[in-house]
């Protein structure tokens, strides 16, 4: 008996728990979840401060002030952002100011330069300010005490933005999950290596690693390992201790040297369960070692081994991130071309969408063979056809999978 795709997700999701918080250098925590409400302990601004280069006035002296009534004031001081205030603006007068520079005291708006003569000594305004115009004050953005980030938030630039300006050098957030790749198969050979007969280049730990990496992860790709179950044990023991999460492709069908599902089966702590979707049948899921270290290791055909990780291992990734929604959600669309599925399995089909003025359309790219990277590179969803749904025609209402999009 197979098991579904939430089943097996849910399997998954059981045994992954979010990763402990811990203090980051702000820039680090960029795209990771915050661990900690944040409370400022500053206001913002920090005090009255000028929002243009001009002159910082006292209203009442501008009375009635226009072009025709130009009102000319005596400058008796500049007033530079950075500098603090000494000058006092008594009545009558004015002092040049310039953007973000402290309010002098006296003063309680600001003409800007624009509708004025720019003088330095004596300055003529022709338009009279609102009071408090152009002044930004004291605590208006954000007060000490204040909440201005909560937990769980997603940092952003625009979260990093506020954390930077209320002075926050660290925050508690969750780390990237480091990520250990590994590709296994006699066949395969590094990139920049000369191809022998029968043999290929090892694509897959290329694509699981620039998976994780886009997911939010810190990988260290190991590269190859024959198809030998001595060699396969050592390098997951050695690599275990650098890893919060191993993905291993290749091995764990029916073949006579499929030798990843042969060594970790007699683990105990690792199932290999058949999956029903298409591609990506033969998964294996489970943890090694002390520290149980949650092991997928996906089948290596490489659409295979591509689409497992979209239902599978990101949402394992977000959870260790503690990043929510774990899973992206399905848009729905029209299919712009027909195709059969097969009958009890989820079908995941590769397809170029676009949205549009009648929302999201889906013509299928390249075949159904799990081996078609060619076709995979064209694509930017998966149509998700049901288990119970064994043929689609063009225009049919289907579900998509948008690879590209944000989750959340
Ligand atoms: N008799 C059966 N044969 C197969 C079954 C089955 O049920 N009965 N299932 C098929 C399905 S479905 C899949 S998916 C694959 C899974 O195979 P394995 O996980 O054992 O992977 P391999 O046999 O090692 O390789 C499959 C295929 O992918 C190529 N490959 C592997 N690793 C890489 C890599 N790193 N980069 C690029 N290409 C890779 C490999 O050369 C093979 O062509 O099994 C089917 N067979
Ligand atoms: O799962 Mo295999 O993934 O159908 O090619």
């Amino acid at each position: 008996m197979k098991r579904s795709v939430e089943e097996h997700l849910e399997a998954v999701l059981g045994r992954v728990t979010a990763l402990p918080a811990f203090d980051q250098p702000l820039m680090e925590a960029l795209g990771l979840v915050l661990a900690e409400d944040i409370v400022s302990g500053v206001s913002l601004p920090g005090f009255d401060n000028s929002a243009m280069d001009g002159y910082a006035v006292r209203a009442e002296d501008l009375a009635g002030a226009s072009a025709e009534a130009a009102i000319t004031l005596p400058v008796i001081g500049e007033q530079r952002a950075g500098q603090s205030v000494r000058t006092i603006v008594t009545p009558g007068t004015c002092m040049r100011i310039m953007t973000g520079a402290p309010m002098p005291r006296g003063a309680d708006s600001v003409v800007p330069v624009e509708w004025t003569d720019g003088g330095t000594v004596n300055v003529r305004i022709d338009q009279q300010p609102p009071l408090g115009g152009s002044v930004r004050r004291f605590g208006e953005d954000v007060q000490a005490g204040q909440q201005v980030l909560e937990r769980d938030t997603l940092l952003g630039p625009r979260q990093i933005a506020v954390l930077a300006a209320v002075g926050r050098a660290r925050v508690k957030a969750r780390p990237r999950p480091r990520v250990v790749v590994v590709s296994t198969g006699s066949e395969l050979r590094e990139l920049g290596t000369a191809l022998g007969e029968g043999q290929i280049y090892d694509s897959n730990s290329y694509t699981m690693a620039a998976c994780a990496r886009a997911a939010g992860a810190e990988v260290y790709r190991v590269g190859v390992v024959d198809d030998d179950a001595k060699k396969i044990m050592d390098t997951l023991n050695d690599q275990l201790s650098r890893a919060d999460l191993v993905i291993t492709t290749g091995g764990v069908s029916k073949g006579a040297y499929d030798v990843v599902k042969e060594v970790l089966s007699k683990t105990g702590s690792v199932d290999f369960p058949e999956v029903a979707m298409q591609p990506g049948k033969p998964q294996g899921f489970g943890v090694l070692g002390a520290d149980e270290v949650p092991i997928f290791t996906l089948p290596g055909n490489p659409v295979s081994a591509y689409v497992s990780f979209e239902v599978f291992v990101r949402p394992a990734l977000r959870k260790l991130m503690g990043q929510m929604p774990y899973q992206r959600s399905l848009a729905r669309g029209v299919s712009l071309d027909g195709f059969n599925s097969p009958s009890g399995k989820r079908q995941f089909v590769r397809a170029a969408a676009r949205s549009g003025d009648e929302g999201w359309m889906a013509s299928t790219v390249g075949g159904h063979g799990s081996h078609l990277l060619g076709g995979l590179s064209r694509a930017n969803a998966l149509i998700v056809v049901p288990e119970d749904v064994t043929s689609v025609r063009a225009g049919d209402q289907v579900e998509l999978l948008l690879l590209d999009e944000e989750t959340g």
